[in-house]
């Protein structure tokens, strides 16, 4: 049994139907979905906004391998096409954290070494555990508090959408 935690990103096409379609093929192992959050882009900075949200899932026969298949087989599904790193897309699936599974793989970096710099992640997942712990790491909470207060402006709830 693992549990997981998953970053959805979206920034080409209507993004919240492919938030919504990547929810939608996580429902059977879904435990909570934050709301959707606006955001302004970060890494390259001259692309669309992107829309964001965190997911939990748990699932009794899934690994932290198969968390990340699953991610890619619904970016495939969103006919995600990679180009630039940073780069818009049409969906974007991390893996942040899965129990207290730590790995240096390429393939498989976790948690997220991105986590801890991004409010976009940390956000939406204190949304939806306020006590969230970054594996090897520190609090989820701590973490966003030490951000500049511009990267946390930077990501607003849309109150007119939802997974
Ligand atoms: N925790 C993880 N979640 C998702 N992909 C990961 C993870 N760790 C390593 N990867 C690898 O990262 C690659 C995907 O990179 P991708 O193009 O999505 O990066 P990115 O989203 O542009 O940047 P970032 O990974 O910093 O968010 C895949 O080859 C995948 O194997
Ligand atoms: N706001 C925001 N910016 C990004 C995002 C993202 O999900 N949200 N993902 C990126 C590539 O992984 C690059 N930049």
């Amino acid at each position: 049994m693992s549990r997981a935690v998953l970053s959805l990103g979206s920034n080409l096409g209507d993004r919240s139907a492919y938030l919504r379609r990547a929810v939608d093929g996580m429902r059977d192992a879904l435990v909570a979905v934050s709301s959707v959050y606006e955001t302004a882009p970060w890494g390259v900075t001259d692309q669309p906004d992107f829309l964001n949200a965190v997911c939990i899932v748990d699932d009794p026969v899934r690994d932290h391998w198969a968390w990340l298949r699953a991610g890619q087989a619904l970016e495939r599904e969103a006919e995600r096409v990679r180009e630039q790193r940073w780069g818009p897309r049409t969906l974007d699936v991390d893996v942040v954290a899965v129990d207290d599974v730590r790995s240096t793989d390429p393939e498989l970096l976790l948690p997220h070494p991105g986590t801890p710099e991004r409010a976009t992640v940390l956000i939406p997942w204190l949304e939806i555990d306020p006590d969230a712990d970054v594996p090897g790491v520190g609090r989820a909470d701590a973490l966003l508090a030490a951000l500049p207060a511009a990267d946390r402006d930077g990501v607003r709830k849309r109150t007119d959408l939802s997974l």
